[in-house]
């Protein structure tokens, strides 16, 4: 089984991807990470208890709006996100600070729901899997993928713009201002350099296995876009591919590592070379 990493910025169009992957012709299972890390922080799982509890203990004391009211069935009071988004998104040391320490909370749980995942889909047989992981990268799940897609937009005011554009239309009720949509943006690794990666660790000789799609034009350009990459991402890999590794346990054990190793090496080389460019600087 491939897993497909799919990234990008916020707001670039990892969803829209996500469900164009999701439906016919392409029919693939999606694995969507922040989807899981609201579950890793709602108190009604076992896992979810942990980072619940994990949060208010670390943001509860400084955030007095961290939780809201009550809900009248359940009596539960649930994370208030966009009030943590306040405390966590932008580039002031503090904030900085405090994101890392709600990764350090979440990240680990997510990982743990996302291989439970990875194994359901791997047992059901399909020949790929798409782990839509913003913090693809950063999080080191880039790692386990066989192929990555980097979903871009050129412009960076078109990305503010579909921010802001999905907080009013629903999502966030409407409440993100001009600066949080910034800062937001800040917060994560840029699109460019999220190309660089793909070009360094993952378009080198032999097999192509990394792809940027930009989004800038209409949802069908994007789709098709999409054609593209899956069929190249599908050649070669049909059913024989897939059974052979459910079936003959060693040898899938065997890719996995072979897959894991064959990444940190280029993330390694990319990385080195990296702090080789800053060091001239
Ligand atoms: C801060 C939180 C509560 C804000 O919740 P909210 O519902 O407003 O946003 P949501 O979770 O839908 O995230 C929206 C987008 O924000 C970006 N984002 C989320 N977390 C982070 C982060 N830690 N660093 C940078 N960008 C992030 C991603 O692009 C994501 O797609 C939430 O994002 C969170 O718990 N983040 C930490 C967990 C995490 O890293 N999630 C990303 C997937 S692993
Ligand atoms: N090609 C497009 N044309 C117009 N609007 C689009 C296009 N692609 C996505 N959008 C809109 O832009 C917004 C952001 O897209 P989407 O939610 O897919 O991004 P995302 O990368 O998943 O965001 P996040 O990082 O917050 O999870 C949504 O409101 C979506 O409907």
């Amino acid at each position: 089984m491939l897993l497909i990493g799919l990234t990008g910025s916020i707001a670039t169009g990892k969803s829209t991807c996500s469900t164009i992957l999701s439906s016919p012709p392409f029919s693939l299972p999606i694995i969507d990470a922040d989807h899981l890390s609201r579950s890793a922080v709602t108190p009604t799982t076992p896992l979810g208890k942990r980072g619940y509890k994990a949060i208010i203990r670390y943001f509860g004391p400084s955030t007095p709006e961290l939780l809201l009211p009550p809900d009248p069935e359940t009596g539960i009071a649930y994370i208030n996100r966009p009030a943590l988004g306040r405390r966590v998104f932008g580039t002031d040391p503090q904030r900085v600070k405090d994101r890392a320490v709600l990764n350090k909370i979440v990240h680990p749980i997510v990982m743990k729901m996302t291989l439970k995942a990875i194994v359901k889909h791997w047992w059901e047989g399909h020949w790929a899997v798409v782990l839509d992981v913003p913090l693809l990268f950063e999080s080191g799940f880039d790692l386990l993928c066989g192929g990555v897609i980097v979903v871009g937009l050129k412009d960076q005011e078109v990305q503010i713009e579909r921010l802001l554009a999905r907080d009013r239309e629903g999502g966030g009720g409407g409440g993100m201002t001009r600066d949080d949509a910034e800062g937001r943006v800040k917060s994560q690794m840029s699109v460019a350099e999220k190309v660089e990666r793909v070009e360094s660790c993952w378009d080198g000789k032999g097999r192509r296995r990394g792809f940027v799609v930009w989004n800038d034009g209409s949802r069908e350009e994007l789709k098709g876009q999409l054609e593209d990459v899956v069929g190249r991402l599908k050649k070669g890999r049909g059913a024989v591919y897939t059974g052979f590794g459910r079936w003959f346990l060693p040898w899938g054990v065997w890719r996995v590592v072979v897959i894991i190793l064959g990444n940190w090496w280029r993330r390694r080389r990319f990385l080195n070379e990296q702090r080789r460019m800053k060091a001239k600087i």
